[in-house]
């Protein structure tokens, strides 16, 4: 499902150019819920925001589904960051839209028809049902968190991809929240891809991938 083939990512650091990742390898089977791990500044965000499009490599590849994404146009490589899941530590909800209408922007965007009731549904899941109406700056934390899983489900993401979605809440609602990303992606077949600082978080997932050293073990 996620195949990541010698990748290698610099960046830019005054007059050269220091590699953050170097022929890193990684391979995801279809449904495997994986968390990423590593110290910090290891590189975990950079690879999850290589494999949703958001970086490109300097070489390798990076094949979802059969596609190598880094042979994508810029249009093709839009469309593919649009298909997925995204969730990250601040929630990036639009202030000024409810939320119902921050629920259901994405898979607009997409063109995926929603009936009320599916959405009703997997806000009542969520534990946000009677907060539809109300704008993210009326929410806790742990709501808007849900609020972005629940925009991040209804786009029928191919491949959810989460960078430290419950980095400021705290270590019950955390496992609370991750606990009902999981169901979900289980029940829709979505691949999960998580960067957590938590081993405990990362203990509850299918597998553990560390990054050191600019590769990718486990
Ligand atoms: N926009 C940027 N410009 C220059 N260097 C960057 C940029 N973003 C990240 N880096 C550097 O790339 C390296 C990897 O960063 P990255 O954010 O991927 O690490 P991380 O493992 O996610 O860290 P953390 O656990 O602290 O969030 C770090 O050394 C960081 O300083």
């Amino acid at each position: 499902m996620v195949e990541v083939q010698n990748v290698v990512f610099s960046r830019r650091d005054g007059e050269s150019r220091r590699e953050i990742l170097s022929d890193l390898n990684l391979s995801i089977g279809k449904n495997e819920q994986v968390a990423v791990v590593g110290d910090s500044g290891s590189g975990k965000t950079t690879l999850i925001h290589l494999i949703g499009g958001l970086l490109r490599p300097d070489s390798g590849s990076i094949i979802i589904d059969g596609q190598d994404i880094t042979k994508f146009n810029d249009t093709a490589q839009a469309r593919y960051r649009r298909s997925l899941g995204m969730i990250f530590q601040h929630y990036q909800l639009l202030s000024v839209l409810n939320v119902y209408d921050n629920i259901t922007f994405q898979a607009q965007l997409n063109n995926i028809k929603l009936a009320p009731q599916t959405v009703k549904t997997l806000a009542s899941r969520l534990g946000i049902a009677d907060k539809l109406n109300a704008l993210p700056h009326q929410l806790s934390g742990g709501e808007q968190q849900r609020v972005g899983i629940a925009r991040a489900m209804l786009n029928k993401p191919l491949l959810l991809l989460a960078d430290e979605p419950t980095g400021n809440l705290d270590a019950a609602k955390s496992e609370e929240v991750v606990s009902l990303l999981r169901q979900l992606c289980q029940e829709q077949s979505v691949n999960l891809i998580m960067v957590t600082h938590s081993q405990h978080l990362a203990n509850s997932l299918d597998r553990k991938v560390t990054i050191e050293n600019k590769r990718a073990y486990g």
